[in-house]
């Protein structure tokens, strides 16, 4: 069973604490098989990595597939294999995908016919459980493959947001891996002091942005950076590619938890822009 990624437009971190966020789909899926076996065996095809149940415990990278699993009291054992066109801990959200098409499969496999609201509550309990504090943005995008607003962990449908962002380009610049975990970053920015104060900032913007047209959304996108920099979660490497496509005339910002990862640029570039861009990133994808 397959499960999609996603982007956030606005107000990552921020959305952690209650504030509004706004997501998309994206279409680069994780893919979880299982068949029947004498033994649960779990492969994560991307890290090479493949254990039995009790060996994966003892391994961090296995948690968000054992948490799922272990939520759902399956019994049975089976082979459970894992691997995505996402680019890990980068916030395209594979830790998300990894968890929704694990529950999807777990429900096909053993016949739980668990419904769409169902597997996105699931999702989100896994998330929070592994990395202690997680929003419901990431799974619920992922499950509903709907753009949505959160705040409060509740969520609305905004399909006339997508649209306007949508009338766009969107690029997805992979700049370069994470060396910390989304939930070491929920912990980098718990420890800020000014980060009320940020996220009020970063609150105006979003709400902004969901009733205006697509320039504006491009300014907006800038102002949000610049703000989550000030938070502590860009680095050197993502402001650069946010300054070369600023200077293009498009919008951009990281993506997710930051800390390295992805930046989302929304507008037209021509060749040489795309391969000046290309030039100081590892992959530049269209969304
Ligand atoms: N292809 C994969 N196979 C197995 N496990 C994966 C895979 N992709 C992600 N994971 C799990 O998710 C973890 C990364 O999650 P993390 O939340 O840090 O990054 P992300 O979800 O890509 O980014 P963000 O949360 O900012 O969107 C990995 O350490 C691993 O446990
Ligand atoms: C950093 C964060 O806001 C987004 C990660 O994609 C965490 C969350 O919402 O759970
Ligand atoms: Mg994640």
């Amino acid at each position: 069973m397959k499960a999609k990624g996603k982007v956030i437009f606005f107000g990552e971190h921020a959305v952690v604490y209650g504030y509004t966020a706004l997501s998309l789909p994206i279409n680069l899926s994780t893919n979880v098989n299982i068949k029947k076996n004498d033994n649960l065996v779990i492969e994560l095809k991307n890290l090479n990595k493949k254990l039995g149940f009790e060996e994966a415990k003892k391994d961090k990278d296995f948690r968000y597939v054992i948490k799922a699993i272990e939520l759902l009291k399956v019994k049975e054992p089976f082979f459970l294999s894992v691997s995505s066109e996402l680019p890990v801990s980068c916030g395209l959200g594979s830790s998300a995908s990894v968890v929704v098409a694990t529950i999807r499969a777990l429900s096909k496999f053993f016949n739980l016919n668990l419904p769409k609201k169902e597997i996105a509550k699931l999702s989100h309990r896994v998330e929070r459980e592994v990395q202690g504090k997680a929003s419901i943005t990431d799974t619920y995008t992922i499950s509903y493959e709907r753009a949505l607003k959160i705040r409060n962990n509740e969520f609305s449908f905004i399909d006339e947001f997508e649209k306007t962002v949508r009338e766009e380009k969107l690029y997805i610049a992979y700049v370069e891996e994470r060396e910390m975990k989304t939930a070491d970053l929920i912990k980098v920015v718990s420890e800020k002091e000014e980060k009320e104060e940020i996220f009020k900032e970063i609150e105006e913007i979003t709400r902004e942005a969901l009733s205006s047209d697509v320039e504006r959304i491009k300014e907006l996108m800038l102002e949000n950076h610049k703000l989550l920099d000030k938070l502590g979660v860009s680095t050197k490497g993502l402001n650069r590619v946010v300054r070369l496509a600023k200077k293009f005339g498009c919008g951009a910002k990281l993506t997710g938890a930051g800390g390295g990862g992805c930046v989302i640029i929304l507008g037209d570039l021509n060749e040489e822009e795309k391969e000046l861009i290309e030039k100081i990133v590892k992959s530049l994808y269209l969304a």
